[in-house]
């Protein structure tokens, strides 16, 4: 029995392949390369080349390999594109779901762990945020999920598919053992922002707004370590296989750092002082989005190991002057 995971040449997906490695299991990767890297996962890690719609394809993976779950990060992620562009987000993140969870249940894969997101809350009444917070996304990309969502729901009830949806906060940082890191160009991520400038990349940033109602005025964020959130799908999916029942659980540690907290973090561990703008609100952003993670931390027993703003920072920075030498050859 293995487990599939689309999506898994990406950032979060190597990830967690990683992590699935490192705990003695090699699992099969479906990606079509769009913004992952193949050179990102171990070498024995089979990796079909192909798209998660293509229901041909998922039906042979999942008969070769003897599939019996599939984690599925698969998706377009770049929020303000979905509002520029809302049928690919629905094509590819919704559609696209759709077929695969259609692969699965005529293929008889009854263990689904999902890549949801914290954009379902909107922007939320009440911080720390908890999953049963209205459901109010404000762009494609988290309708695009909430959809998934449902379909899930519906899935679980008429044909027995047991299912994790984890939503993510601000997902941030790297392998600490240097294997994988955020490599897409043109990422829009506040602490790949901030390293990036630090390393020479862009001539400066800008932070979005400093007049929130937040201690400083900048707006405030639940960073999660990657690793710890493939932690969490390893030990998600081990609770599906033991028969654990369908859930979704935010991901994240419960608290919040501002921008300029994060801006002078990033400042401080990198040794350069470089030029920060202060800007405008960009448009949808929140003032607070912090998780209520009681329910992870009691359905996984789940223990965050990299739970702290400076070791995100350093990973991310030790990951991004790899990818300068990288970019170079
Ligand atoms: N990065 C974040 O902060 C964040 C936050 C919340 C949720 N998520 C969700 O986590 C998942 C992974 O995000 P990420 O940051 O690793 O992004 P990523 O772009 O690095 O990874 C996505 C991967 O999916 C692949 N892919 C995209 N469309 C595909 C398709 N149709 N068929 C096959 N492969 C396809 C890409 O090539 C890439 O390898 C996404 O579903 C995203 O919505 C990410
Ligand atoms: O150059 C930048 C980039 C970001 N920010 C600020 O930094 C904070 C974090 O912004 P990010 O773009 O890093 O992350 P978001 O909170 O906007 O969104 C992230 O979390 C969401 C869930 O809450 C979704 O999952 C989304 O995909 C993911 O990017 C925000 O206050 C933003 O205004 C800046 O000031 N300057």
């Amino acid at each position: 029995m293995q487990v599939l995971i689309t999506g898994g040449a990406g950032y979060i997906g190597s990830h967690t392949v990683w992590t699935f490695q490192d705990a003695g299991e090699t699992p099969v990767v479906l990606d079509n390369l769009t913004t992952g890297f193949d050179w990102s996962l171990p070498e024995d890690v089979p990796l079909y080349r192909g798209e998660v719609s293509d229901k041909d394809l998922v039906g042979q993976i999942i008969r070769e390999h003897q599939i019996d779950a599939v984690i599925h990060f698969a998706g377009s992620i770049i929020v303000s594109e979905s509002v520029a562009n809302p049928l690919k987000y629905y094509r590819n993140n919704t559609v696209a779901s759709q077929a695969l969870l259609e692969a699965c249940v005529e293929n008889g894969v009854g263990r689904f762990v999902f890549s949801s997101t914290a954009a379902v809350y909107g922007i939320p009444d009440t911080n720390p945020v908890p999953e049963e917070a209205p459901l109010r996304p404000f762009t494609p990309y988290g309708t695009s999920k909430l959809m998934t969502e449902r379909m899930l729901a519906d899935t679980s009830a008429a044909h027995g598919l047991a299912y994790t949806a984890l939503r993510y906060f601000n997902v941030s940082g790297a392998d600490p053992k240097g294997r994988t890191g955020q490599s897409t160009l043109g990422a829009t991520n506040l602490i790949k922002v901030a390293c990036e400038t630090a390393q020479g990349k862009r001539n400066a940033m800008t932070v979005f707004g400093t007049d929130y109602d937040t201690p400083d005025g900048s707006g405030v964020r639940d960073y999660i370590h990657v690793s710890d959130l493939a932690a969490a799908h390893k030990l998600a999916l081990d609770r599906l296989r033991a028969g654990g029942e369908s859930c979704i659980l935010n991901c994240g540690y419960g608290r919040g750092f501002s921008v300029l907290e994060v801006v002078e973090t990033v400042k401080q561990i990198s040794n350069v002082d470089f030029p920060v703008e202060i800007g405008p609100r960009r448009q949808g952003d929140a003032a607070h989005v912090i998780s209520d993670n009681s329910a992870i931390l009691q359905t996984l027993a789940w223990k965050p190991q990299y739970a702290d703003l400076g070791r995100i920072v350093s990973d991310a920075l030790a990951w991004e002057q790899k990818l300068k030498h990288r970019n170079r050859i």
